[in-house]
């Protein structure tokens, strides 16, 4: 079977995606070549999933899809690597590193469609996040691929690359954020005398069952609320003690830092 989809950079998210695209069978295991710098991973990644493991450049004439997942930090020495057999074929190139823009991208890969994209790690179990937007070289048939990529993980939304920064700010980082909470609520509940195992399946579910309620009864969060919240009852303690710790503007300065972060890491060379 020929290979058609390459992943430079096996790391948290090229697993999360490689996982989920195999699982879900859009691509098989014999599709997929990654490239991954260390060998413990190379090893790992072979074993686990089945897949090709190998060089940077020997993959890029291999594939019709190649997926840069590697940190932003080292994107420049990898793109050196890749532009050389890049310039030899035309896959489509879709980018998820934070800050890393088009222009960035199509400067160093002329030739090629280019899609950036922001995912988050909830695509590992198919609920994950993420936003397209698509270089001036993409075509229909190019973001069709990129959309069929990121639905298999989760939801897709195409943004204009100058909301790039804020997607990666909330979606982006945000699983962490909520991890934070989960774990938070978890220490509360073993404060307040619960065991830990309950405490945190107490913490979990109440984050899922308030999530889902939001999202199929479109109720706006802040009526949520208000239904919780009885006049002088527990809630309304709980809550009064949230504003005076900053919770919610702890939340709204984490994504703007998040997104502050992002431009920052684009603008390193
Ligand atoms: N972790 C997350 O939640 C998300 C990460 N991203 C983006 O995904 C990219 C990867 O992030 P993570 O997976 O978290 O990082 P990671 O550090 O877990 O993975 C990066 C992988 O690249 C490998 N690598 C380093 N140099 C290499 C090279 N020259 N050639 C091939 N492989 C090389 C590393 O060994 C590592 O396995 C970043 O650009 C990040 O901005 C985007 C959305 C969410
Ligand atoms: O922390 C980071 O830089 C990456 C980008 C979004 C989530 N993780």
């Amino acid at each position: 079977m020929s290979v058609k989809f390459g992943i430079i950079g096996g790391g948290v998210m090229g697993e999360a995606l490689l996982s989920r695209l195999v699982s879900q069978k859009i691509y098989q295991p014999t599709e997929i070549i990654v490239g991954e710098k260390s060998p413990e991973r190379r090893n790992y990644l072979a074993h686990q999933y089945g897949v090709s493991v190998t060089d940077n450049n020997q993959i890029v004439t291999q594939v019709s899809v190649l997926l840069l997942a590697i940190k932003p930090q080292v994107f420049t020495t990898v793109a050196a690597e890749l532009a050389s057999p890049l310039a030899k074929s035309t896959p489509l190139v879709i980018s998820i590193l934070a800050g890393v823009s088009l222009s960035q991208l199509e400067k160093v890969f002329p030739q090629v469609p280019v899609i950036r994209a922001m995912p988050n790690t909830p695509a590992t179990v198919g609920v994950g996040m993420t936003a397209i937007s698509l270089g001036a070289q993409a075509g229909d048939r190019d973001k069709q691929i990129a959309q069929q990529l990121f639905t298999a993980v989760g939801e897709v939304v195409e943004v204009p690359e100058t909301l790039m920064d804020a997607v990666t700010g909330l979606s982006g980082s945000g699983p962490a954020y909520v991890a934070l909470l989960v774990e938070a609520l978890s220490d509360g509940g073993v404060a307040a005398g619960l065991p830990r195992a309950i405490a945190t399946q107490l913490a979990l579910q109440t984050v899922r069952g308030t999530v889902q309620l939001l999202q199929e009864t479109q109720m706006h969060p802040a009526e949520l609320k208000d239904r919780v919240t009885s006049p002088g009852g527990t809630t309304i303690a709980g809550v009064a003690e949230l504003e005076r710790a900053g919770f919610r503007a702890g939340l709204i300065a984490a994504v703007k830092a998040a997104a502050v972060r992002s431009q920052e890491l684009g603008t390193r060379d």
